[in-house]
């Protein structure tokens, strides 16, 4: 675990050759997506500054200005061209979602999602007393009650950026907390606090884990606003990928048009493919029966010390041996959250929204392959899934899934396969 993120990921910065330059014309005016502290020729700059790149040597590595006139490479997946109104803009339309009810009950209805919370909370209460605690994208405040209820807190902030805080400001008065509980009408980027906190609390994950980025904010109010050694729940974060059969999703959206009342629709097979497989089905309820491997952790997410940048481009690569022949119509995805106790001898809680488990509000995602095939019992697929965070559209993901399928005898069964999916841009 070099950086608080494991899974086989490849250093995001690879060495630059200096005497490859083609000067561009054009020079454009870019945004940092993450603080870079550059080495040697490389250039230092923070999250959010703005540079001026005067040539683009290659694809990785631009050469660019600082506002102060500093020159020095920057590598090019910290920059966007993003301008802060269009961030702005995204930013309302995200929380103008969340300014609704029908989310809220959502999450609230999820009974194992807030249940682990709840018993993280509970199972730590004793050592919460006197506590500063932040509860980041409170939203109904339900965590903040909690932790207020069966803990003895100094103090929680409860901030929320939708506006729906105006009303959980009612929540915590009515429940008569408002001693001790502190709704903040905000970002939490933007949030002031005279005290740093101890323990920070957030229900941060989206679909496929990362959706969303609000893991980023978390992040954020981490570096500004935790103590050292303070606590973050949750406290790690994996996702889990397997191979598996979908017959039932995948022939309603594609077998479907081969035979319409008696007529022939296979034509439509080719746009259907753009149209329904571009993106991961959402809320899909894998069978465990349709798991084709054993699941494997593939990425592991320390939240003490995982950095923001880490998590723009995380490639991951994977290896299955298949337990059962049967069709490999895809692959699924799902996520576990620990809570660690706040000393040793505490047990850890766990929230996994995997098939073995009880079902959650995010069920699990299912990445459909445009063409199924067969695989053998003790066929091994090899490949990675990278999740790649769009640049333009800050919230949003992009899987590029490869793999390969080796026969047991080592045979190559199935050549390199390579599909881009967009979760949701
Ligand atoms: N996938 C999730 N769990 N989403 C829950 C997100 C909740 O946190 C709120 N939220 C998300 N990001 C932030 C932020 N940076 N600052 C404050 N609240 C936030 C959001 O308005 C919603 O109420």
């Amino acid at each position: 675990m070099e950086n608080g993120i494991s899974g086989s990921t490849h250093p995001v910065i690879d060495t630059h050759n200096d005497d490859v330059d083609t000067r561009d014309a054009l020079e454009e005016i870019v945004y940092a997506l993450s603080d870079f502290k550059g080495l040697g020729t490389q250039l230092t700059f923070s999250q959010g500054s703005c540079l001026k790149v005067l040539s683009r040597p290659n694809e990785h590595w631009w050469w660019a200005e600082r506002e102060d006139g500093c020159q020095g490479y920057a590598p090019v997946n910290h920059l966007t061209t993003l301008t802060r109104n269009r961030q702005y803009g995204q930013d309302m339309e995200y929380f103008d979602s969340y300014s609704h009810l029908k989310i809220h009950h959502e999450m609230l209805d999820d009974k194992a999602r807030t249940l682990a919370y709840q018993t993280a909370i509970r199972q730590n209460a004793h050592l919460l007393t006197d506590k500063v605690i932040l509860d980041v994208g409170c939203g109904t405040g339900i965590l903040s009650m909690m932790c207020a209820r069966y803990g003895r807190p100094k103090q929680v902030y409860a901030v929320e950026a939708s506006d729906i805080a105006e009303y959980t400001k009612d929540v915590i008065h009515s429940n008569k907390m408002s001693d001790t509980v502190t709704v903040l009408h905000s970002k939490v980027e933007e949030v002031q606090l005279e005290e740093s906190v101890d323990v920070i609390i957030s229900e941060w994950m989206g679909t496929i884990l990362l959706f969303e980025m609000m893991v980023e904010s978390v992040l954020l109010a981490r570096d500004r606003l935790l103590k050292d050694g303070g606590t973050l729940w949750p406290s790690t974060a994996s996702l889990f990928l397997v191979p598996c059969s979908a017959q039932k999703q995948y022939g309603s959206k594609m077998e479907f048009w081969k035979d319409q009342y008696g007529f022939d629709l296979s034509d439509l097979i080719e746009i259907a493919k753009e149209e329904f497989l571009q993106k991961p089905v959402h809320n899909h309820i894998l069978d465990p029966a349709d798991c084709l491997s054993e699941a494997s952790r593939i990425l592991n997410i320390d939240m003490r010390s995982v950095r923001r940048e880490d998590l723009e481009q995380i490639d991951l690569d994977f290896e299955f041996t298949v337990q059962k022949s049967g069709t490999l119509h895809g692959f699924c995805t799902w996520f576990q959250v620990d809570f660690e106790g706040l000393d040793q001898s505490i047990h850890t809680v766990y929230l996994n929204t995997g098939p073995e488990h009880e079902l959650t509000h995010w069920k699990q995602n299912l990445f459909l392959l445009d063409s199924p095939l067969s695989v053998d019992k003790d066929d091994v697929i090899t490949g990675q899934f990278n999740l790649h965070r769009n640049p333009e559209w800050r919230r949003h993901l992009r899987v590029l899934l490869r793999f390969r399928v080796m026969s047991s005898s080592n045979n190559l069964k199935v050549p390199d396969r390579e599909k881009l999916f967009y979760v949701w841009r």
